[in-house]
């Protein structure tokens, strides 16, 4: 019998849904004969009971197929919302559409509502892990990614020359509330002198004897600064801002420290990033991924299974309990792994690294 398969992108966009879309629609139309139908806006089309038809040609009809390379979501997307004041009414949405299984594409956040939803409502359903912040867990790799530390390292390679030409600090200010993977791949990849991320806390003290130490010990006048927005300052300070939103000034609390740390020697810039971050063509490692994770998702379905979500690891595509993912997530960048280890051998100023720190946050001994 033929399926009716929807799908649907949650959550912040990132380049790559559009060609998760397009390797969902291929396969299971031209593999095994299913309808795909586009859920528009995440649960919230579930609850409206939108769906829109899906063909293997995308959306134009001289035959171009734009979804490969075309970044945010052609199924639009939310991440906000009262979705689990509804529970009973967006699990009946996925019956009143006649879907015969679901595929989702998420965050951390994302997939911790869809599980719940699935689980009520019996779905047969698959996940397919999508951030920039790279924190869902058991997953080498998640769509997205890839392309926002491109695009990171581009803004670092245009910054660089003109902090050199200035003798200027350039503070970076990337995403990444809660998790540093974006700041501290990015910084060691784009050479930044300093690496400030939410899981090592860091001094200005710190920070301003490591500008120092470039300055008088190696004659370097400019420097680089990436700085996560939920940085995180190791001794208490009333004026920290804390991010509980997007755009928590960081950057510029930074600056104004540096300024202060420094009598006012120093010039400095400072550049948000922000949503350019989350925008673009996707990389062609995401297309990558993207395609062969949209692939595995509709053979899991194929094969009849559900509450899985298609993941990365050594090389190949597999299938892990979504529970299991949902235990570990968000994935915080462990302190003491071979990246930050690889920063601090450039002697990148990457914080402070306490027993405190690696004993309660990630339960290892130094
Ligand atoms: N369907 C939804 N309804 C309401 N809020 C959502 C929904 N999907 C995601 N969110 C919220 O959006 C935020 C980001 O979602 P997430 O899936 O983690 O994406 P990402 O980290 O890639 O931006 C989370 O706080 C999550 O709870
Ligand atoms: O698009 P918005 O709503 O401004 O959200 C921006 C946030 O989305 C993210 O990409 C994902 O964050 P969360 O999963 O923690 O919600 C953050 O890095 C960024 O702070
Ligand atoms: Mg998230």
């Amino acid at each position: 019998m033929q399926k009716r398969l929807g799908i649907l992108t949650s959550g912040g966009d990132c380049p790559g849904l559009n060609a998760v879309i397009r390797a969902v629609v291929n396969h299971a139309t031209l593999t095994y004969d299913w309808q795909v139908v586009g859920i528009p806006y995440a649960t919230r089309g579930l609850l409206e009971r939108k769906a829109i038809p899906l063909s293997i040609h995308g959306l134009d009809l001289r035959g171009i197929d734009p979804l490969l390379n075309m970044g945010g979501t052609i199924l639009g997307s939310i991440n906000k919302g009262d979705t689990l004041a509804h529970v009973d009414e967006i699990v009946a949405g996925y019956h009143a559409l006649e879907l015969d299984a679901l595929i989702g594409i998420g965050g951390d956040g994302s997939l911790a509502i869809l599980n719940q939803l699935q689980s009520k409502g019996n779905w047969q359903f698959v996940a397919i892990p999508k951030t920039i912040d790279n924190d869902v867990c058991k997953t080498e790799r998640v769509v997205g990614f890839d392309t926002a530390v491109n695009t990171i390292v581009d803004a670092l390679n245009r910054l660089t020359f003109t902090a050199a030409s200035h003798d200027r600090v350039m503070i970076v200010e990337v995403m990444g509330r809660k998790a540093g993977h974006l700041a501290l791949q990015s910084g060691i990849a784009g050479g930044a002198d300093v690496i400030l991320i939410p899981e090592i806390p860091y001094t200005i003290k710190g920070v301003c004897e490591h500008l120092a130490e470039l300055r008088d010990r190696w004659g370097r006048r400019f420097a680089i600064v990436v700085v996560a927005e939920g940085a995180q300052i190791a001794a208490d300070s009333s004026s920290h801002p804390s991010c509980e939103k997007p755009s928590c000034g960081m950057g510029q609390y930074i600056a104004d420290e540096i300024r202060r740390c420094s009598n006012d020697q120093i010039d400095i810039r400072v550049s948000v990033l922000g949503h350019i971050q989350r925008g673009g063509i996707p990389s062609a490692l995401d297309r990558l991924i993207a395609t062969a994770f949209g692939k595995a998702a509709v053979d899991l379905l194929a094969d009849g299974q559900s509450a899985q979500m298609v993941a990365w690891q050594n090389g190949q595509v597999v299938a892990v309990p979504l529970e299991a993912v949902l235990a570990c997530s968000p994935c915080l960048v462990d302190p003491n792994n071979f990246l930050v280890q690889t920063a601090r051998s450039l002697s990148t100023y990457i914080g402070n690294l306490t027993p405190a720190i690696v004993k309660t946050q990630f339960n290892v001994t130094l």
